[in-house]
């Protein structure tokens, strides 16, 4: 049994993997984890984009593995300098071959990263700011704009401030999805991550996999 445990920057995703099937996933705010991480034991596969919390990890398990270029991986890395590349957008890279030998990942969080994959070849992609980092900068580099809600919504035109912005935020990502997918219209669009159900029901295609990620940890653990 082992926990695979996805650290993004606003939440720490964990589950079980007991070779056939994740478990008990569970979802705890980057902030608090740092003071109690919930699980402990043997050994745990991790792809963490929160170098803060390794030691937190190495506390709470045996044996632990972290992601990064210099394991084997079942994807090769074509990045200018691949050790600076987020350990999530490697695992997810890796999480495609579970569709087949490419793919393009859009994994929507605390930002929206849209990574290409092509004959198991991770070969680049975008960071776009999320929802709320989008939210936040608007209302700190204006005097009138306030800082909307955190929520994903499809709403155009907008009609007030708040839908104003809200449908700019949902635009101009559907709009950079949407240009990307255009260029390679042959491969599986995979949505991830915290808003990524509501971003591909926008969009109106594409694939939802909640467990990409672990997906793609399976994948690496059975590389080694
Ligand atoms: N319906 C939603 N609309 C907008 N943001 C959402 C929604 N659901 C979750 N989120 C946001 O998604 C982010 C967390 O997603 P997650 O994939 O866990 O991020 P990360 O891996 O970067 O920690 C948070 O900013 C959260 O507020
Ligand atoms: C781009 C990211 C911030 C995404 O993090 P997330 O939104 O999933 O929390 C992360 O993958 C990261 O810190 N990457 C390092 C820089 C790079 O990938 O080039």
């Amino acid at each position: 049994m082992v926990v695979l445990i996805d650290a993004g920057n606003t939440f720490v995703k964990a589950v079980i993997w007991d070779g056939k099937a994740f478990e008990n996933l569970i979802r705890i705010p980057t902030k608090e984890a740092e003071q109690s991480f919930p699980l402990k034991g043997k050994k745990a596969i991790i792809s963490s984009v929160v170098p803060s919390l390794k030691r937190t990890f190495e506390e709470a398990f045996e044996s632990v593995t972290f992601i990064n270029v210099s394991i084997p991986l079942p994807v090769r890395i074509d990045y200018k300098n691949p050790e600076r590349l987020g350990a999530d957008r490697i695992a997810l890279a890796c999480g495609v071959l579970d569709y087949g030998d490419s793919g393009i990942v859009v994994s929507a969080g605390t930002t929206v990263v849209v990574d290409i994959v092509i004959e198991k070849t991770f070969i680049g992609g975008i960071i776009l700011p999320g929802v709320k980092a989008i939210h936040r900068a608007l209302n700190l580099v204006t005097e009138q704009l306030p800082e909307v809600e955190d929520k994903f919504t499809d709403t155009f035109p907008g009609k007030s401030t708040a839908e104003c912005i809200k449908a700019g935020t949902t635009l101009a990502m559907k709009g950079a999805i949407k240009e990307i997918t255009q260029k390679y219209p042959e491969l599986p669009v995979i949505f991830t991550g915290g808003y990524g159900n509501k971003l591909r029901e926008s969009m109106g295609k594409g694939i939802y996999d909640p467990f990409l990620i672990f997906k793609g940890l399976v994948k690496i653990s059975e590389e080694k």
